[in-house]
């Protein structure tokens, strides 16, 4: 049977060290957060982006797409709140999250990464220069509990949830013509 994809676009961080929402910050004319809209679109049975109370009435303005907000009990906890709140809107067996800062992120990429989406692995994550990038990665839905109970202990990093699954590395290199889609913009400086 066919797997389901839920894109999920994380976008309830609070953009501290770019001083403005930078979902919005543009890119070739376009909002950041849209070009991960797209990157994830053509792969996706299903699309939702996550935000936080501030800038839910500025996203629904910009998209059609549902906006939800973390769930209450992990709100603001982070990425893995996001991949959490999805898991519990949505029947999708994977939710495949990407960040609201990196424009450069393409459909090339998304496809290629979701064509390892094998259901006896919990995760499917690029190894880029080594290292993982947990936020351009699919997390399988039955994920849900063990993220439940990190947030429960107050553990938030992205690495503690690749510790506890069984995940499919997938180097980086041959998913991207150009290494500039792995760019991620945190601060003003980078922006420009
Ligand atoms: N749903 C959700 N997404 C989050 C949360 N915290 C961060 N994110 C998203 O995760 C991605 C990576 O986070 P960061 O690069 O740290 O972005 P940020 O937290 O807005 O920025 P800083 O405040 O500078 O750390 C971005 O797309 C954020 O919007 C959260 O608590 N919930
Ligand atoms: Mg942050």
């Amino acid at each position: 049977m066919k797997q389901t994809i839920a894109g999920v676009v994380l976008a309830g961080g609070q953009s501290r060290r770019f001083g403005r929402p930078k979902a919005f910050a543009l890119h070739q004319g376009a909002p950041f957060f849209a070009w991960s809209v797209a990157a994830l679109a053509p792969i996706a049975d299903e699309l939702y982006l996550i935000s936080h109370p501030a800038l839910v009435g500025e996203f629904r303005r910009r998209t059609d797409i549902p906006v939800l907000l973390d769930v209450e009990r992990y709100r603001g906890f982070g990425p893995l709140a996001g991949i959490y709140t999805a898991m519990e809107q949505s029947r999708s067996d994977w939710v495949f999250i990407l960040p609201c800062d990196m424009p450069y992120m393409n459909k090339d990429v998304t496809e290629r990464l979701a064509a390892y989406a094998d259901p006896s692995f919990d995760a499917v994550v690029p190894l880029h220069a080594g290292r993982p990038e947990p936020l351009v990665a699919l997390y399988h839905r039955r994920l849900r509990p063990l993220i439940a109970k990190l947030l429960n202990a107050g553990e938030r990093r992205m690495g503690s949830l690749l510790d506890g699954a069984r995940v499919r590395y997938v180097d980086a290199q041959p998913l991207a013509a150009d290494e500039t889609v792995w760019r991620n913009v945190n601060t003003e400086e980078e922006y420009r």
